[in-house]
């Protein structure tokens, strides 16, 4: 694995009840790349990105993010780890505002609100950081005030990122948002995290055509300030402007990979897409 590998995932497998929605696919992603994953329909695509943020444990194979085993870790602990994800359908909490649903992933973050939080897996001892805990909600501590103001300008710096379309919205509740303003909301509380990798399922799913070239133009914007990000995308026009790399699956395996010149050429893939008529929305490949 070279230094500038930042995910790397060996030979990765997860069945359902003898289907192998994964079947044993080795990929990587270095420092900075856009990588994204194309294939039809149930070619295993979202399973791969449960595998890799922790919502589901693989049944073989290793994943490694920056150099650590995070295979067997929960999906808490890989978002510590670095990697912070949005989901195929959007998942926000209705009821939030805006702003508070940017801020609900980094309770992650805290240090100075939950001192001795590790004292709370310990059931005699649980008691100690829960009145530490409420202390610091009803009185503060100069390190825990310090701590709310650097939270607070994070999510200001968020809803500034997408100032056009959240910044009237930022006390607004989420069930009151369009759908894409909910997804934008949802990618604003992923990059909160400043993770390492940023993993997108469809972003741009049930989204227009200048919807859809909005998120292009902040996934370019993304990928100039250097961050990594795999995604999963059906949009092959959107998929072909802004990674670097290529994997294509199919079956729960990886039939090609490489850059998106590469990929659109590759036979395996025209035949995938087009060959047995599973076509992405008459997208031609060719
Ligand atoms: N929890 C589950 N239980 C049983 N089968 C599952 C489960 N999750 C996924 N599968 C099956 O695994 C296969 C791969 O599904 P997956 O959602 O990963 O495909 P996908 O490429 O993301 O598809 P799509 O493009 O439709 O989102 C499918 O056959 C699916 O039905």
């Amino acid at each position: 694995m070279s230094a500038d590998t930042l995910l790397s995932v060996q030979k990765l497998e997860r069945h359902f009840d003898g289907l192998k929605a994964v079947d044993g696919i080795s990929f990587s992603v270095h420092r900075g790349e856009v990588v994204s994953i194309i294939g039809p329909n149930g070619s295993g695509k979202t399973t791969t990105l449960n595998l890799v943020t922790g919502a589901i444990r693989p049944n073989g194979g290793t994943i490694t993010l920056d150099g650590e085993r995070i295979e067997r870790a929960d999906s808490a602990r890989i978002a510590e780890h670095g990697i912070a994800r949005t989901f195929q359908n959007g998942r926000v909490f209705a009821t939030l505002s805006v702003a508070d649903n940017i801020e609900v992933g980094l309770h992650t973050t805290l240090r100075a609100h939950r001192p001795f939080r590790r004292l709370s897996n310990l059931f005699l001892l649980r008691w100690i950081p829960l009145l530490a805990e409420l202390y610091i909600a009803i009185v503060g501590t100069p390190a825990s005030r310090r701590e709310r103001a650097a939270i607070d300008a994070v999510v200001e710096s968020e809803i500034d990122r997408f100032e056009a379309r959240l910044g009237r919205r930022r006390d607004d509740p989420a069930y009151s948002l369009s759908y894409a303003n909910r997804r934008r909301t949802e990618i604003a509380r992923a990059l909160a995290l400043e993770p390492k990798l940023l993993v997108l399922d469809e972003p741009t799913a049930g989204m227009n055509q200048s919807e859809t070239a909005e998120v292009l133009a902040q996934l370019l914007e993304l990928k100039a300030a250097g961050q990594s990000i795999l995604l999963v995308e059906h949009k092959l026009d959107l998929v072909m402007t802004v990674s670097d790399r290529v994997i294509v699956m199919d079956g729960g395996r990886i039939i090609a990979e490489g850059r998106p010149d590469d990929v659109r050429r590759d036979t395996a893939v025209v035949e995938a897409y087009l060959g047995r008529r599973r076509g992405l929305g008459g997208v031609d490949l060719a």
